[in-house]
């Protein structure tokens, strides 16, 4: 056993350096990657990873070529008679390089793991790069950058065939612990190997135990803080729609009023399978956007929002541009005041709810914010929760925090992506509710998207119906439920009767799938292409009741719901099996007792107040 511990000492040192390097370039690196998008990132990607692929001896060779006496670094240190080969210096900077990309992947794959809607939102809510990266993505990424680090630490203790290729062998200089091992085996010195062996196993695993357990104790931290019941939600009174009369703007070529105020968005935005393409304005009202799954209603949140970036067109907000491809104007998210309320609400996990809500306030001196935050608090009726962590509240009240943070920065521009979708039906007629409270004292312009029809319809007062990334209608509620223009808009207003139509007179058509001739009491358009009717307007009678648009039916197929009965109807005939029907009515439990009893034919009368004409 040999009394000289040198190669400890000199292990630890370039190893301890080596980390500190690794760490500060590799966060660097990898959050620099994180965001860039360039044609290179491949090439790029494969350099940083290099040495972790070539064998340690290439990568000290070229190293010594650049460090060597001929290399180009070599001969810039020579200027100031300073040789970096075979100094310690060339073992740390070896070890350096050969723990970098454990770092830098490891960094990597801890920031991806971040939800990218956490990020979005504190751009939405005024926070710089700099700040997002602090505040948002390094705690976030606290446990993955840790067992980087350990990685790149126990990778440099155990570096050996770069640093003999640039530091060389020299005891008590040069000499880690690795080389040790290597000249002891030569030397036939089994003894002096173990205990260098032993002391490189001890080290990097206790490094990683100690990390584990760290890790551990992280989670249990942010899971224990601030116990306590849940506090029961209040409901609150009140509602009804904010006091401003709609005013319908046209769909094609959006202007906004003289004054300049309101939102007015004429985007394009390519993607490799999808465009969207949209155009409209808003003013101090909430526009209600309706469509299909991935008809682009979230893009065009998120390019109002400035998360992304149209391909062209503009954004203009109370005058100011956000967005004008054509001259080259995009505005930062932070610098935007539209504030965005994601579907899964994207609070901060690893922060307080005062602390969420606080995110986008840092401009204001801490009295002042915490008096906001207070408000904030009660008039959501959050009180008692402030300390909590998001994961230790209910569904509605995780989603009043992100409504209290999103409406703290006072945006001229609230977007709501879906915000009730979590939530079972009972608690979302509440929440909802609360909306309709809020947004009737909020004085800016709100896009609320949203699959549920009738919330839809209490909450907004215009709408806009998407369909494969274009506006194919935007009106007031009214108007788009009660004339849709299309057959698409009707479907997807929840209208579900069809019928190809021709028109037979000035108010009569005859629609054609379902074989009748109807009177209609609006006079038929020109280019009338279809004729429908909704389920629950549909009147249906045991008895002739004598009046127009009455035709027989008889029942294919009878489908239940908790409170009311859908039946599948043929018109004139008797159907051929469950598939074989015209029209589906939709009936109250109630009316169903009285009715099934009845002999067939049964009467379906449609209402010609009630019948949609669309044109093709
Ligand atoms: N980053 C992206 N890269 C490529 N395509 C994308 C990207 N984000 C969205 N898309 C595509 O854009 C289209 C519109 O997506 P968007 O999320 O706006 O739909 P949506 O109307 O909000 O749908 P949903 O109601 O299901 O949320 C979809 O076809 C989607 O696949």
């Amino acid at each position: 056993m040999t009394a000289d511990l040198s190669p400890l000492w000199i292990s630890l040192k370039t190893a301890g350096l080596a980390t500190i390097a690794t760490f500060f370039t590799g966060l660097a690196t990898a959050y620099w990657m994180l965001g860039y998008r360039g044609r290179w990132k491949s090439v790029i990607e494969g350099i940083l990873v290099a040495p972790l692929i070539l064998p340690p001896t290439v990568v000290g060779f070229l190293l010594l070529l650049l460090f060597g006496k001929n290399g180009p670094l070599g001969q810039l240190t020579a200027q100031f008679d300073f040789t970096i080969i075979f100094t310690w210096y060339a073992a740390a900077i070896a070890a350096t390089v050969v723990a970098f990309p454990l770092m830098y992947k490891t960094a990597l794959g801890a920031f991806e793991q971040v939800d990218s809607r956490l990020l979005q939102v504190a751009q939405t809510l005024g926070a710089s790069r700099g700040r997002i990266f602090w505040r948002v993505l390094l705690p976030l990424s606290v446990p993955g950058i840790l067992a980087g680090t350990t990685l790149a630490f126990a990778r440099a203790l155990g570096e050996f065939g770069a640093t003999l290729m640039l530091a060389g062998n020299i005891p008590g200089q040069t000499q880690t612990m690795p080389m040790a091992i290597y000249f002891a085996v030569e030397a036939g010195a089994m003894n002096e190997a173990w205990l260098w062996t032993s002391v490189i196993m001890i080290t990097s695993l206790s490094g990683i135990i100690a990390v584990n357990l760290w890790q551990k104790h992280y989670e249990r931290k942010i899971q224990n803080s601030s116990p306590g019941a849940v506090e029961a939600y209040e409901p609150v009174n009140g509602g009804g729609q904010r006091g401003k009369s709609p005013q319908v703007v046209p769909l094609v070529k959006p202007e906004l009023a003289d004054s300049g105020q309101g939102l007015l968005v004429d985007i394009e935005k390519q993607l490799p399978n999808f465009t969207l393409n949209t155009a409209f304005t808003a003013c101090q009202e909430t526009l209600g956007l309706l469509g299909g799954s991935g008809s682009g209603k979230s893009m065009t949140l998120r390019c109002i929002a400035g998360v992304e970036t149209p391909t062209r067109g503009r954004i203009i907000l109370n005058g100011q541009t956000l967005f004008d491809a054509k001259k080259q104007i995009n505005l930062p998210a932070h610098q935007r005041k539209v504030s965005l309320v994601f579907q899964n609400y994207a609070l901060f996990p690893h922060m307080s709810v005062a602390h969420n809500i606080a995110f986008g306030l840092q401009h204001l001196p801490k009295p002042l914010r915490s008096q906001k935050v207070r408000q904030l608090l009660t008039g959501l009726k959050l009180q008692g929760l402030s300390d909590r962590y998001p994961h230790q509240l209910s569904g509605g009240q995780q989603q009043r925090v992100a409504l209290a943070r999103a409406l703290a920065t006072e945006p001229e521009v609230l977007l709501l992506d879906e915000p009730f979708s979590a939530l079972d039906t009972y608690l979302r007629s509440q929440v909802e509710r609360q909306l309709i409270e809020i947004l009737s004292t909020y004085s800016g312009v709100a896009l609320f998207v949203t699959h549920n029809l009738e919330e839809a319809y209490r909450v907004c007062e215009k709408l806009m119906v998407m369909s494969g990334g274009r506006a194919i209608a935007f009106d007031s509620k009214h108007r788009i439920f009660e004339h849709p223009q299309t057959v698409r808009v009707a479907q997807l207003t929840g209208c579900k009767n069809f019928s190809r139509a021709v028109a037979v007179g000035t108010n009569a058509l005859e629609a054609t799938d379902w074989g009748v001739t109807l009177q209609a009491v609006e006079a038929v358009p020109n280019g009338l292409a279809d004729v429908g009717i909704r389920a629950h307007q549909i009147a249906l009678t045991p008895h002739d009741p004598g009046l127009n648009n009455t035709f027989p039916c008889w029942l294919a197929l009878a489908s239940e719901t908790p409170h009311r009965m859908t039946l599948f109807l043929k018109l004139n005939a008797t159907p051929t099996d469950g598939r074989d029907y015209h029209v589906q009515a939709e009936v109250f439990k109630e009316k169903w007792q009285t009715l099934k009893d009845y002999p067939f034919p049964w009467y379906v009368r449609f209402d010609p107040l009630r019948l949609i004409l669309m044109v093709g």
